[in-house]
């Protein structure tokens, strides 16, 4: 696969930048050769040569790269000994500085990027599935089931009027009854028609009173992906469903590119962007913590040396920040000699890249180490009953969505929710039904919330909902639609018996100044008025409350 257009395009136009702006780097090198007796030159010198050694290769001059970083070592070791250059070194340097000059002409256009087929395509809100079931009351009820998840159904009496409809691209997936007034087996058939005649490839779920051999093996020929035996557990088909239609890509990885050397950071975004990987860049090391908060890295790629602050030292201070004690922090350095790099590592960091790099490598190195990261965050903050945030991990991000909010004077709202009675639904049921109408409900959240948002399970029945750039007025509209599409999800007990549950809500907007105990403590007040005034309802904090002293509303929980 090659490069898409656009991506081809900017790093043509990256190295055609840096092309253009090479001869004056050039001269601003000669310039600080020439008065490099004082010695106060000479830093400046070392810095621009270390930057064209880090750089050249990457836009196509190799050589110019390998002259560059020859030239560095020679300065920096004058440097390092307080010293200028002897006369022997100062004819090394002019031989070396000539050597650029020559090679600034002679670029070699890079190979492009291995591309990688793109992961953040655009999402899809909400997905088609065709019903085909000839019980109207049944295939009303699953409808509005599925409905309340966020699946939006088409449904047919008969599988005829299934074959006779232009099937719409955007279909998802079938749910198919197996017996119709046409034949035992007609759903099976019509599938296999269908497949056949419109070359139909999206999953099929069969569901059906028959639970025998003959009905299952029909189901399984015509290329079913589950079999389900009704009466239908919408808990149940709305995890095969999600399963097989969740073609939401994974969340694009993120990186942070720390680099003062703004166009070599720019082509290692682009490089990484080809695959998919989002990016941001800092070019000033002394912001970085903002975009740490804001962008909240998978990884921090960083130059070793760049003015104001070490890259090591930067590792250092990333690594004091609680929420990226575990970050992959990789080097991406000119710097060779293994003592200096040893001594980075010790302040944090995880690895060394050295420069140049080529992009294939770039990428695979950096995504390794992506995956691997992403791997552990989510052994260590998923919940295990319902694959939602933990209370630690719900605590982090409300933390950080609070320091964000203050920096950018934004808004957000944070949502408490609380099963009613849930006791009555344990101790009616047992506590596995009880299990899997909380896995219900989390399902529920994950599928009808933007991805933006951030769903945890903070407590055995308590999770939490906080919704970014949300004002009040918008979470209650929002928690009240939830509210109500899941107190109409039918929950299974068992074969023959049903029953429905609500949940009661506390919201609290936060406001300016205060911290995350002061918005989470408001949520929780209001959430214990919704369940005095009756449960099942959403109650807005009244923020004036906020005056009390707000300690300690996470260790409540
Ligand atoms: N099945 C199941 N039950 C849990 C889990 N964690 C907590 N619970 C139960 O949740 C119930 C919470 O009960 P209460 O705190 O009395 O609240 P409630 O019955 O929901 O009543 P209100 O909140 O006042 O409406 C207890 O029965 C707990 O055993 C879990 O992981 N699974």
């Amino acid at each position: 696969m090659k490069d898409s257009p656009d991506i081809a395009e900017q790093l043509r136009l990256l190295r055609e930048n840096y092309a253009q702006q090479l001869p004056a780097k050039l001269a601003q090198m000669e310039d600080a050769f020439r008065q490099c007796d004082n010695m106060v030159e000479l830093p400046n010198l070392r810095h621009l040569a270390h930057s064209l050694a880090g750089s050249g290769a990457t836009f196509g001059y190799p050589a110019l790269s390998v002259a560059a970083r020859q030239l560095e070592t020679l300065v920096d070791s004058a440097l390092c000994d307080g010293r200028p250059l002897t006369p022997k070194e100062s004819d090394t340097a002019a031989r070396l500085i000539k050597t650029l000059g020559r090679e600034a002409h002679n670029p070699i256009v890079p190979a492009p990027a291995p591309a990688l087929p793109a992961s953040n395509l655009p999402e899809t809100e909400r997905k088609l599935i065709y019903l085909v079931e000839d019980d109207a009351s049944l295939a009303t009820d699953l409808m509005l089931q599925l409905g309340h998840f966020g699946y939006i159904v088409k449904s047919f009496e008969t599988p005829k009027q299934l074959l006779e409809t232009p099937v719409d691209p955007t279909l998802a997936a079938v749910l198919m009854d197996i017996v119709f007034p046409q034949g035992d087996l007609a759903g099976p058939e019509a599938i296999i028609q269908l497949a056949v005649a419109k070359q139909l490839r999206t999953p099929v779920i069969f569901f059906s009173s028959r639970n025998d051999l003959t009905a299952r093996l029909a189901a399984a020929r015509a290329g079913g992906a589950a079999y389900l035996v009704k009466p239908v557990d919408v808990g149940e088909l709305i995890s095969r469903l999600d399963s097989l239609v969740t073609d939401l890509p994974p969340e694009p990885y993120r990186v942070l590119i720390v680099d003062d050397n703004s166009p070599l950071a720019s082509h290692n975004a682009v490089t990484l962007q080809s695959v998919g990987i989002s990016t941001d860049i800092v070019t000033d090391p002394m912001t970085i913590l903002a975009h740490l908060d804001d962008f909240k890295p998978d990884l921090v790629l960083m130059d070793m040396y760049m003015p104001g602050c070490t890259g090591a030292e930067l590792a250092a201070v990333i690594r004091q920040l609680e929420n990226y004690v575990l970050v992959p922090i990789v080097y991406l350095s000119t710097e060779t000699d293994t003592d200096r790099r040893l001594i980075a590592m010790q302040l944090g960091a995880d690895d060394f890249l050295t420069k140049p790099i080529t992009p294939e490598h770039l990428i695979s190195a950096v995504s390794t180490r992506l995956r691997r990261y992403r791997v552990l965050r989510s052994h260590i903050e998923q919940d295990s009953l319902t694959g939602l945030l933990n209370h630690a991990a719900t605590k982090d991000r409300l933390t950080t969505e609070t320091a964000r909010a203050a920096r950018q004077q934004g808004v957000f709202c944070l949502a408490v929710l609380d099963l009613d009675h849930f006791k009555n639904v344990n101790d009616t049921y047992g506590h596995l039904i009880g299990d899997s109408v909380l896995k219900n409900l989390a399902e529920l959240l994950k599928r009808r919330l933007r991805r933006t948002d951030i769903v945890g399970r903070i407590g055995g029945e308590e999770f939490v909902v906080i919704l970014p750039d949300t004002d009040a007025k918008q979470a209650i509209q929002l928690l009240n639609e939830l509210r109500e599409a899941f107190s109409l999800v039918r929950q299974r007990a068992s074969r023959d018996l049903t029953f429905t549950t609500t949940f009661s809500c506390g919201i609290a907007e936060y406001q300016l100044g205060a911290n995350a105990n002061d918005t989470h403590l408001l949520a929780d007040q209001a959430l214990y008025q919704a369940k005095q005034a009756g449960r099942n309802r959403v109650i807005l904090a009244n923020s004036d409350e906020r005056k009390g002293d707000g300690s300690g509303a996470f260790h409540a929980l």
